[in-house]
């Protein structure tokens, strides 16, 4: 699954984001031996040429993201952040760096191919977050820092940013040893958060240029119904 990482750089990426912006939205689907696909809906079984074109691809799949998914991620992360405060939560190198090190502690959502959103969490290993979470994956520890949820522009404000939540909350529901799941966000982001079962932990000690950020808990331990209850 790694072989092909080392060869993805920054700036190589980079250029292929400036050259053809289209390409970010024709990436081809591949599976993840981490977070076995799950699908929405079925592609339809109708027998025109049109629609059996469209059994290539699947209609809604969820999966782990991989390094070669970094630059679809980052295109999203910039027109959500950059063009807002200024201040992107993870340069490409560091998108990269995640999904090399903990691409199962990712989620993305595809439609028929194309990101419509994802998540990137890493491993963290103190009650709090601290400045250097921000570029740091701890292996082997119970909690996940989700360092950016994001949604393509174009599909905000249709419940997909919830339902992605919801259903990365629950993949990590079936990972044994993790217990809880830390973010921090602004303050105008908590009740989307709080809806989803976070809780503010209050101020956020990290820091981003001018930006402030309050602390969200969520616990996925002690759970061990809903987990019986569920496909785990
Ligand atoms: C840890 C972090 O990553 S914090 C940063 C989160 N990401 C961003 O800010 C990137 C840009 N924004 C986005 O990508 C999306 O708007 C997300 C991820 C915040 C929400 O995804 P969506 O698919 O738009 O949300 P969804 O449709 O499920 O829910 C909408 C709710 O989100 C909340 N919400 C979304 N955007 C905003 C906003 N800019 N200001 C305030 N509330 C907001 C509202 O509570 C809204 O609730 P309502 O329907 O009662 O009005």
């Amino acid at each position: 699954m790694f072989e092909q990482t080392e060869s993805l750089t920054a700036e190589a990426l980079m250029e292929n984001l400036e050259e053809n912006e289209c390409m970010i939205m024709s990436q081809q689907v591949s599976s993840s031996p981490f977070l076995k696909a799950f699908y929405l809906k079925m592609p339809l079984s109708v027998s025109s040429p049109l629609r059996q074109r469209r059994h290539t691809l699947p209609a809604s799949e969820f999966r782990n993201l991989t390094p070669q998914d970094a630059i679809s991620v980052f295109e999203i992360e910039r027109e959500a952040f950059i063009s807002v405060s200024g201040e992107c939560p993870l340069t490409l190198d560091e998108v990269l760096n995640f999904l090399g090190q903990c691409p199962e502690l990712s989620m993305g959502w595809f439609e028929e191919g194309q990101l419509v959103g994802f998540i990137i969490g890493s491993g963290w290993d103190k009650e709090k977050l601290a400045q250097e979470a921000l570029t740091r994956h701890v292996p082997n520890t119970s909690t996940v820092h989700i360092h950016v949820l994001s949604v393509h522009r174009h599909c905000r404000q249709q419940g997909k940013g919830s339902i992605l939540l919801w259903r990365y909350l629950q993949y990590l529901r079936c990972i044994p040893g993790l217990r809880r799941t830390l973010l921090v966000c602004e303050k105008f982001l908590m009740p989307f958060y709080e809806k989803a079962g976070f809780k503010e932990k209050g101020p956020s000690a990290i820091t981003v240029g001018a930006l402030r950020f309050r602390e969200m808990e969520y616990t996925l331990a002690g759970l061990a119904y809903a987990r019986r209850k569920s496909n785990c």
